[in-house]
């Protein structure tokens, strides 16, 4: 067993009272329990050094004083992705970096010391934010996560009002750390904590208790919108997808709860409100069209969703492979879900020599791209802005001359100018085919 143990003041009481627990245990069991103290260095702080160092020093002494305790750490790698936020990224990288040691240790249960005030906490940021059902419900008492069955993660102490751990701290003497982070506005939780939970605890002495209750109320409702959900979709899906007239068919309450479980599904992130609203009005269900969703791309098509996951610029599939596209054929390309199509042709083409020796790879920014042979060369970017090409017409992998890096063809605009051969003379045209795509994508 573990305990996620930032040696702040919840998790070294959580941390100690399990460890005085197995000890008791320990006297009657053949195998004595170890608790494994798991902490996570984010790389953030200048006191995050320190924090390992009490840390270890802590467990050490506990140990000596006869607990089964035994401290672990890892250090997070790594930085936020553009556009993701320094407290997401702490978050995912601290979930993994956990679940990673516990499973090394052949532990599989972790226990967090998140307790009432957190619960109410979270809910009323859930609800400041606009947040929906699975928002309000806040953080559930036991989970899996990452689809790891072999590991749950629980919060034992979820009802736990905050004084009984602070009285419990203080009758051990036990000693912990403070994250100065924790008092930075810039967070909102810290404002929340700082300027209005005083106010609202005054004004609601009961405002921690009731709040716990109504994520509680929230995650039965949660509950019932994942059981109509799986009720619902079995009926409307086929191999062509989401059948959308039949979803509209529903009331609109479950029609939406039905569209918001499978967009959930599919692209592994929450739809937004807009997306839901404006899918279900739509009148023109017999068109054909493709919006950007998540990390990919959703598709109506003879009144049916279906979503693909796209392969975005810069995305790290595969390392940079260089390839042989000198002579006509069809090359799959399964790290790209695609394939290149080679065909001779005696214009718009690029000599056969030329395709000898290309790599092919994703962008990675900064490369120049030339539409017309007498244009310049611009960065490719800015070429792309330009053709005004919607994302999911950019898919598929570059190809660059092997030895120059000079792009040789860009996906949705084609061939480089720089590249194309004199007309009349035997060339080869290129073609980025999409996996399971009967007709030629976009870019030919
Ligand atoms: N760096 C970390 N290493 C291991 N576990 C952590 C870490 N940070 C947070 N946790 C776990 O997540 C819980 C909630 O995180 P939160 O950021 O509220 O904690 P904290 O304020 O840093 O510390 P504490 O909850 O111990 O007072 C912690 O109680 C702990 O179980």
């Amino acid at each position: 067993m573990a305990v996620a143990f930032s040696g702040g003041r919840d998790s070294t009481a959580l941390l100690h009272c399990v460890a005085r627990q197995a000890q008791v245990l320990n006297r009657t069991l053949e195998a004595p329990v170890q608790v494994l103290a798991l902490h996570v260095h984010h790389g953030l702080s200048s006191q995050a050094d320190a924090w390992v160092q009490h840390g270890q020093t802590l467990c050490r002494e506990w140990a000596a004083q006869g607990l089964p305790v035994e401290f672990r750490h890892q250090r997070l790698a790594g930085e936020p992705a553009a556009g993701q936020s320094i407290e997401a990224w702490a978050r995912e990288g601290r979930y993994a970096a956990l679940a990673e040691m516990a499973i090394e240790a052949g532990a599989t249960l972790i226990l967090m010391a998140h307790h009432r005030r957190d619960q109410a906490e979270t809910l009323l940021l859930q609800a400041l934010r606009g947040g929906g059902v699975a928002g309000l419900a806040g953080m559930p008492r036991l989970q899996q996560r990452g689809g790891n069955a072999d590991l749950v993660w629980a919060r034992p102490w979820l009802q736990q009002g905050r004084e009984t751990i602070e009285a419990y701290v203080e009758s051990q003497g036990l000693s912990f750390v403070e994250d100065e982070s924790n008092s930075d506005p810039r967070y909102s939780r810290n404002r929340l904590r700082m300027q209005v939970w005083p106010a609202l605890a005054e004004a609601f002495p009961a405002a921690e208790r009731s709040l716990a209750l109504g994520a509680q109320w929230a995650q039965q409702a949660l509950a019932l919108q994942r059981e109509m959900a799986e009720q619902d979709l079995p009926g409307l899906l086929s191999p062509q997808g989401l059948h959308l007239p039949g979803l509209r068919a529903l009331s609109p309450a479950r029609a939406s709860n039905a569209l918001r479980a499978w967009l959930l599904q599919q692209t592994g992130q929450v739809a937004s409100a807009r997306r839901v609203t404006e899918l279900l009005a739509r009148e023109d269900v017999e068109s054909t069209l493709s919006w950007p969703c998540g990390p990919g791309v959703l598709h109506l098509y003879r009144e049916h969703l279906s979503w693909q996951p796209a392969l975005q610029a810069g995305a790290p599939i595969g390392e940079a492979k260089l390839l042989d596209l000198s002579r006509p054929g069809v090359y799959p390309q399964p790290d790209w879900s695609g394939a290149w199509e080679v065909v001779a042709a005696s214009d718009g083409g690029v000599l056969a020599e030329s395709m000898a020796q290309v790599c092919m790879r994703a962008r990675q920014g900064g490369e120049q791209f030339q539409r017309q042979p007498r244009a310049v060369a611009r960065s490719l970017k800015k070429a792309y802005q330009s053709a005004a090409l919607p994302a999911w017409h950019r898919e598929g992998p570059l190809l660059l001359k092997a030895d120059t890096q000079q792009v040789l063809f860009a996906p949705g605009l084609g061939l480089d100018a720089r590249s194309w051969a004199p007309p009349g003379v035997p060339q080869l045209q290129l073609r980025w085919l999409r996996l399971g795509e009967s007709e030629p994508a976009p870019d030919a």
